[in-house]
């Protein structure tokens, strides 16, 4: 790593600078001193890298060894050129010399460089090349004053906050905001290494390029740039940061920023796509990086693009008008989970130029700390493609949606922004059961279906099979299908050339008024909603006054863009196109999924929307401590607003305190959501035991008046009536999906007839495989069902289901009592047959999780009044006879029978207490089991 001297007052960047940089330390003047004045003045202000000034002190990695450099190791022959009697000349000279800065230029401050700079003789000190630390080729760079430093600090886009100084030298030369800005950037770059350490040694650039011609001449003019442009070009030194040589290409900006501002837009294709266009593109280096500041101003970006190695163009200039509708594709990629949708998406990507091909991209949409942990897809993610085919330039908006049944409703909502999907088919497990529901969403929806059987490069791929399996099932012809290695990017390109050929454009006008539609939202912490909408009429700009259908509230767009996949603010949205929006919602309850937006002068018929997510599961959600209770419900509104497919009622409970019921589409959903809640938000909560959503039909006049029905939905075992006033209880029911290799069959059946399922069909999809239908109640597959499949079919079995209504069941409410006592909180619903071995469970456990008393415990499982199940936790013991050394038996025996009476008596009047977390424990394993 190169040596870093820096500026007073930025000590922060003193322990990492990229290799390669030197910047020299600044002090400002004495005040009694004065520029030009002779030696003393300069040797007052300015104390420079060692190599830049042998005069000057030691470095602070040398006063750390204890070895003061000696004269004779540094670089004696060269002068400090604003040392004493020394004149200009020598500064040039030295500046010859060193390919580098005369040190009173670079160090000088106020002083030295704008005198230079305003004679023209030489670039600025920021732009100089100087000699990195190994041999490097590098930057000899120069802090500034650290008012003006202050000043640019302050408009550092990547959101790190950086010290600033009181604005003293607002009149700065161009050449000291040149200084000041590469002293910036070294900070700016030693914070985000700071903040970043795991990502830092990959963004190192491993040799810093020579810098960019076009800047130069800039720096060089005698024009005095204003501290606007000052600012944009400070901003250049970003891109040089990034920037990579190397056959590793990398990237420095995107994985590690804290900002989603910075852009790679190296490899993108220009979208007008001209001659010229592609031939710079085809003449770049492909192995670089450039990011650039989506906030950049127009010098900045104007710089950019003069940059040799920019084949890209700068997002300004993406005029979206460009993409009539008719050459607008909007797909989805749909897929059972793990056939590789995400990483067909990577290499659409990097086809289309949209990231940089490297071989880091692995799920590239997947961004979720969760997604990545799990290596599953959970939310699904939007990005616009360019791509150009036979001369015609085509806008690209894909979907990579996720597999897992619990995240369909993420399905249909892409579905809806889309007019075709590529469904995904693994070579290997062919047709799973997701990809059958998958395929009837997109074909109920009436939607191009583009079959690709993913993972032919495999050993034991049969594409051959599969495209049978396909053509029995689907009724696809075998010759639609394209076979593609997703990994090794094989014949990926065919599957964007079926996209333009087989999947229609968006049937809409942009001269129609607008109609906007809201398929997903996120909360920003600064910026308030930003809601992805798809245009299905009119256009869209900052500025426009828009009304939401769903609160009739107004608005005025602040911000319009793509996702490319990170946001890219753009000019105007034109009908049939996909991007976000942000117009000053601040309040979550304001963006609502499947929300109409339009004009205020030109209000519109609101399109239909979604259809609401159905929960599945439900589960009582506590703050562990009650005083967090505000931050969970503003953590939990940011998050559903996110994921809109759970419901939220709020609830109590007397031990767990005040709460809410929320409702999953599965329990994989409600560990995801907990997940989010802890990673995204830093709350961690109580999660009760998940219970499936029953339903009573009162028969009692009293209740039926109560509740204003007779049909009520449970969610909560604490609210099931009584079987007297009920005529029928029903439990839901869905109709399961089990793809599976015929050598389980036996044991598959007989698994579902254990847990109370019905069998509606079985079919053989090919002469190895078989797909069973069944039906099944709700609460016997939620916990653990998907398991057990796993475990006795190693692997192969695939499930998924669909809801199938509700059907008459013998239900029950078991309660828990501790000594005679209800705990509302262990009280469930359960069916009749499987009342015993829940009750004895439950028992067990809580056996295990309370603590021992002075007085005995009964545990029991009851069903009214019937105790179904017990356990006995005995009580502390003392030794009342333990002072009487032999003695009369009847003293022994009057001390025990007092004992006896004190315990009976304790335990009539005792409180059991179940601590919190024995219930957490408790609820738990009943999850676990
Ligand atoms: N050999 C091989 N492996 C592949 C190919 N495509 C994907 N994979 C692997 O399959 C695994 C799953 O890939 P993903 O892209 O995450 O699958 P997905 O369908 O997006 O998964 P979910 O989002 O969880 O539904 C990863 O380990 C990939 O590396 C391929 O063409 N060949």
């Amino acid at each position: 790593m190169g040596p870093l001297q820096e500026a007073p007052g930025t000590a922060r960047a003193q322990t990492s600078t990229p290799p390669g940089w030197v910047l020299s330390r600044v002090r400002r003047p004495r005040q009694p001193q004065r520029a030009g004045r002779g030696p003393a003045a300069y040797r007052g202000e300015t104390e420079t890298s060692s190599r830049c000034n042998p005069t000057a002190t030691p470095s602070r990695a040398a006063r750390r060894r204890g070895t003061p450099r000696s004269p004779a190791a540094a670089p004696a022959a060269r002068p400090h050129p604003a040392g004493g009697a020394r004149s200009r000349r020598s500064a040039r000279h030295f500046r010859r010399r060193q390919g580098g800065l005369p040190a009173r230029e670079a160090c000088g401050g106020a002083l030295g460089w704008g005198a230079a700079s305003r004679r023209g003789n030489g670039p600025p000190p920021a732009l100089s090349e100087g000699r990195g630390g190994e041999g490097r080729g590098g930057w000899a760079a120069a802090g500034a004053g650290p008012a003006v430093r202050g000043e640019l600090w302050g408009a550092l886009p990547c959101g790190l906050r950086l010290p600033s100084a009181p604005p003293r030298c607002e009149g700065a030369s161009p050449a000291l905001s040149a200084m000041a800005l590469a002293g910036r950037v070294a900070v700016w770059w030693a914070r985000l290494r700071s903040r970043c350490p795991a990502a830092a040694p990959r963004c190192l650039p491993p040799c810093l390029p020579a810098g960019p011609a076009a800047c130069r001449r800039r720096y060089g003019s005698r024009r005095t740039v204003s501290p606007r442009a000052a600012r944009g070009c400070g901003s250049l030194r970003l891109p040089e940061i990034g920037l990579q040589r190397g056959p590793e290409g990398g990237l420095p900006g995107q994985a590690m920023l804290p900002c989603s501002r910075y852009l790679p837009l190296q490899g993108r294709l220009c979208p007008r796509g001209d001659r010229a266009c592609r031939a710079r593109r085809a003449a770049a280096p492909r192995k670089c990086w450039l990011m650039l500041c989506a906030g950049a101003s127009r010098e900045l970006r104007a710089c950019f693009a003069a940059w040799p190695g920019a084949a890209c163009i700068a997002p300004e200039k993406l005029d979206m008008s460009m993409y009539p509708v008719e050459s607008i594709r909007n797909f989805s990629i749909i897929a059972h989970v793990d056939h590789g949708k995400s990483t067909l998406a990577d290499r659409l990507l990097e086809i289309t130029g949209t990231i940089a091909k490297t071989g880091r991209n692995k799920q590239v949409l997947d961004k979720l700390q969760v997604e990545r942990e799990r290596g599953i897809t959970v939310k699904a993610q939007s990005a616009s493609l360019f791509y150009n085919h036979e001369g015609v330039n085509y806008l690209l908006n894909l979907i990579d949606t996720p597999g897992h049944v619990d995240f369909s409703y993420e399905v249909s909502r892409s579905l809806s922004a889309c007019q075709g999907v590529i469904l995904v088919v693994d070579a290997n497990e062919g047709i799973q059961a997701q990809t059958v529901a998958n395929f009837y969403l997109a074909f109920e929806a009436q939607l191009a279906i583009i079959p690709v059987i993913n993972k032919i490069d495999l050993k034991n791929a049969d594409p051959e099979r599969v495209e049978k399996q396909i053509e029995k099932l689907f009724d696809i012809p075998i010759d639609e299908c394209v076979r593609i290695s997703a990994k090794q990017g094989t014949n990926v390109e065919k599957v964007l050339q079926k996209v333009i050929e087989k999947i229609p454009p968006p049937q809409c006008h942009t001269a129609d008024p607008l109609k906007a539609l809201v398929f997903d939202s996120t909360f920003d912490h600064y910026r308030g909603v930003i809601a992805n909408i798809a245009l299905f009429g009119g256009e869209i700009q900052k500025g426009y006054k828009i009304v939401s259908a769903h609160t009739k509230k107004r608005y005025e767009v602040n911000e319009v863009g793509i996702l490319t996949p990170n946001e890219q603010p753009i000019h105007k949205l034109y009908a049939g196109q996909v991007g976000y929006l942000i117009a000053g919602m601040k309040e979550v309850t304001e963006a609502q999924i499947g929300d109409t937006l339009f004009l205020y002068e030109q209000p519109v018929e609101p399109l239909p929307g979604f259809k609401t997510a159905k929960p599945m599961v439900f589960a009582g959600m506590y703050p562990v401590d009650q005083t967090e209770y505000n931050n969970l419900r503003s953590a939990l509104e940011r998050l559903t607003l996110n994921d809109s497919s759970v419901t939220v009622h709020r609830d109590s409970s007397l031990a767990l305190g005040a709460g809410w019921r929320l409702g999953f589409l599965g329990l994989l959903h409600m560990e995801v959501f907990n997940q989010r809640l802890e990673q995204e938000y830093n709350m961690s909560v109580i999660l009760t035991a998940p219970t499936v959503p029953y339903k009573a039909i009162l028969s009692s006049a009293k209740l039926i008046k109560e509740y204003g029905k007779a049909e009520i939905t449970i969610i909560n075992p604490a609210q099931f009536p009584d079987r007297l006033s009920v005529s029928e209880y029903l439990e839901p029911t869905v109709l399961g999906t089990i793809v599976t290799p015929q050598e389980y069959i036996g044991k598959i059946i007989a698994l579902c007839q254990d847990r109370r399922a019905v069998q509606k069909d079985m079919l053989y999809i090919d002469e190895r495989r078989v797909m069973l239908k069944y039906l099944f109640p709700l609460n016997e597959i939620v916990v653990d069902f998907y398991d057990a499949l796993k475990a006795l079919s190693s692997g192969y079995a695939s499930f998924d289901y669909e809801d199938a209504g509700y059907q008459a069941a013998d239900l029950i409410k078991m309660d828990i009592l501790l000594n005679g006592n209800p705990v509302e909180e262990l009280a469930t619903i359960i069916h009749n047959d499987k009342a015993h071995v829940t009750g004895k469970f439950l028992c067990e456990r809580l056996k295990d999780a309370i603590p021992r008393q002075l007085f005995e415990i009964a545990i029991q499982a009851a069903i009214g009044k019937k105790i179904i199940a017990r356990e006995t936790l005995k009580a502390y013991r003392k030794n009342v006879v333990a002072k009487c050394y032999g003695g009369d038996i009847t003293r022994r025996m009057k001390l025990l029978k007092r004992q006896a009476e004190g315990k009976k008596l304790m335990r009539k009047i005792g409180n059991v207490e179940v601590p919190r977390d024995a219930f957490i424990r408790v609820l738990k394993r009943q999850t676990d089991k």
